[in-house]
């Protein structure tokens, strides 16, 4: 998918909404745990009920790692069902990898080509050599941690390096890197008001934004200081869609809940772009 089509999509559905999968056996109604397969059970009622919400799903490996076989094999039916049934889908493996270069390839065929996400998330921390790999792959995307939601975030990437500061100098060296069109960046909706620094470095890149919801991030605000002319955002909720309900009605539920962004979303489009 090219960033063109998904800026498309977006103007479409007049959404930028991207929905996270972070399925927790514990989480999801107790009634899917008599399914063969209670996670991808969970996943395809949730996509089912809202893909026309939304431009994106983010499932963080994480969750599925947990489970081992059987939740990698549950992250596989899901990238399967979307790429099959909703190819204009836009996909997110939220992994966080980067590693030396030979070991990058590997991540980078495991996410682009073995499973056939659009996308994947990368730690900059190793640097050039461990995020060039990732970016050989047409028409797939790189997302950098650029300045993430927690608060952690404050122990290095706003600390001074040099004339600037870390996240900063992360956002302008990856433009040198090769193929650094396929780059797009992480920002947490709760960093808002770095948005217009940061678009001063990259004014038309994506930037996938978590933490609205759960994480106390507010959606307007990221969209005064992050909309670019282009949209150039995908927001991402989680836990504040997916486990609106643990009863029958989840799905219903999180369709309800996306809805609510949508619109707003819709809102945002109208008024800023
Ligand atoms: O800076 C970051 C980077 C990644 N995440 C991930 O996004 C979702 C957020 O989930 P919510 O339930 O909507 O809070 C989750 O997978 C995080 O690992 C982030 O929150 N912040």
């Amino acid at each position: 998918m090219t960033a063109q089509f998904l800026t498309e999509e977006i103007r479409r559905k007049k959404s930028f909404l991207c929905i996270g999968l972070d399925t927790d056996l514990d989480k999801i109604p107790a009634y899917l745990l008599k399914e063969e397969d209670p996670i991808f059970a969970f996943n395809k009622a949730i996509i089912d009920a809202t893909h026309h919400l939304c431009v994106a799903y983010k499932p963080n490996t994480a969750f599925y790692e947990a489970y081992g076989i059987k939740g990698w094999k549950a992250l596989e039916r899901t990238i399967n069902y979307l790429n099959e049934k909703y190819p204009e889908i836009f996909t997110i493996a939220d992994a966080k990898r980067g590693d030396i270069g030979n070991t990058s390839t590997r991540y980078a065929k495991a996410f682009f080509e073995n499973l056939g996400f659009d996308s994947v998330t990368i730690a900059p921390y190793m640097g050039k050599d461990s995020v060039e790999p990732f970016l050989a792959f047409k028409d797939k995307y790189t997302i950098l941690l650029a300045l993430t939601s927690n608060m952690g975030a404050f122990d290095f990437q706003t600390k001074q390096l040099e004339d600037q500061e870390l996240y900063k100098k992360v956002l302008q060296t990856s433009l040198t890197y090769e193929n650094s069109e396929n780059l797009m960046y992480v920002v947490g909706a709760t960093k808002a008001s770095f948005l217009t620094d940061i678009r001063k470095i990259v004014p038309q890149s994506f930037l996938l934004v978590p933490g609205v919801g759960a994480q106390g991030g507010s959606l307007q605000e990221v969209c005064k200081y992050g909309m670019s002319d282009n949209v150039g955002l995908l927001v991402n909720s989680s836990r504040g869609i997916i486990y609106a309900s643990n009863q029958e009605d989840f799905a219903k539920a999180a369709a309800k809940k996306a809805l609510e962004l949508q619109k707003e979303m819709s809102e945002e489009l109208k008024n800023r772009n």
